[in-house]
């Protein structure tokens, strides 16, 4: 019961979001031979050129997640997963609309913390102290981080530099020191892909175990069984707009058959599925992908 009170409690609402990129310079620099080719090509748009150029990133997307809940971000490549977490996280302005959270999101918590140059024992604390974590907070969960991320499983690798890391270790130490504090808003951005199964299977237990803390987390992933298994809620963008909100197996199953993911597995079986695949729109499967 206390569980359905909690569910109730807005952590993340995003009111009609608008998130613009702004390139600068996309005629070239100004001296460039790039520049002046562009001018020579596009006369009439030369300044234009030597300008700003926009880029709509996420467009008029509304929604409320609740505490407790695990929502998925799923969407082709280029549809604006990665700039609506940046957004809910506060490292990106919007253009129009709002985004009210309650309590302190953290993107992964660390990333902008952590330094190549330093052993990965040393990131342990930047990215724990970075989070907020008082120090003897951080030497009481030093061990469990290193654990938990796997990255001694090897050797002694804790005790090297992080750019001797291969990117899925990196990713997996990024992960489990983020993930060694119990967060309000937490916003995990593909961090699942790069590890290995057990890995994988470590995380997912985690998110489950920071959910039931009363948090929120958001989980972009290209891994639909990573969705699956963690989230219970799912928020499908294409092309910057929010396509569907609603239950995983419902969303999931639109969007596998939007990107053609439905395979038939196995044919036999498969045989009452045809009228699923059929309605599919097939323009919109041509403008999915714009990278
Ligand atoms: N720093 C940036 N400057 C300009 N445009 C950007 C920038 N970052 C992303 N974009 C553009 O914003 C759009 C959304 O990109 P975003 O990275 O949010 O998509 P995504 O859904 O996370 O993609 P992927 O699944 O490939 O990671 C794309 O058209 C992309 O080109």
């Amino acid at each position: 019961m206390a569980e359905n009170v909690n569910s109730r409690i807005p952590t993340v609402v995003a009111d009609g979001v608008d998130i613009v990129y702004r390139v600068n310079g996309t005629g070239g620099g100004r001296g460039s031979a790039t520049a002046a080719l562009n001018r020579i090509l596009r006369r009439k748009q030369a300044e234009k050129a030597a300008g700003v150029r926009k880029v709509h990133a996420v467009r008029n997307v509304s929604f409320v997640a609740y505490r407790g809940e695990a929502i998925g971000l799923i969407g082709t490549n280029g549809s604006g997963k990665s700039t609506l977490l940046k957004a809910v996280a506060g490292l990106l302005p919007v253009e129009n609309g709002h985004i009210y959270t309650d309590g302190q999101p953290s993107l992964l918590g660390v990333n902008a913390a952590l330094m190549n140059d330093l052993t990965g024992e040393r990131n342990i604390f930047l990215g724990g102290l970075a989070m907020g974590m008082p120090r003897e907070q951080i030497k009481e969960r030093y061990q469990d981080i290193v654990d938990f991320s796997g990255i001694n499983e090897k050797g002694d690798f804790i005790t090297l530099p992080m750019r001797t890391y291969s990117s899925g270790m990196a990713a997996r130490l990024r992960f489990s020191i983020a993930a060694a504090k119990d967060h309000d808003v937490l916003l995990i951005d593909e961090a699942l892909a790069t590890g290995d199964r057990s890995f994988q299977r470590r995380s997912e237990a985690r998110i489950r175990e920071l959910r039931r803390h009363a948090g929120t987390v958001f989980l972009v992933s290209h891994n639909n069984k990573s969705i699956r298994d963690t989230c219970e809620r799912v928020l499908w963008l294409e092309r910057g707009e929010l396509r569907m909100d609603g239950p995983t197996e419902e969303v999931m199953k639109e969007y596998e058959a939007f990107t053609g993911d439905k395979a038939p597995k196995k044919p036999a079986k498969a045989a009452p599925k045809p009228q699923q695949k059929a309605p599919v729109p097939a323009q919109d499967t041509k403008v999915a992908l714009p990278s």
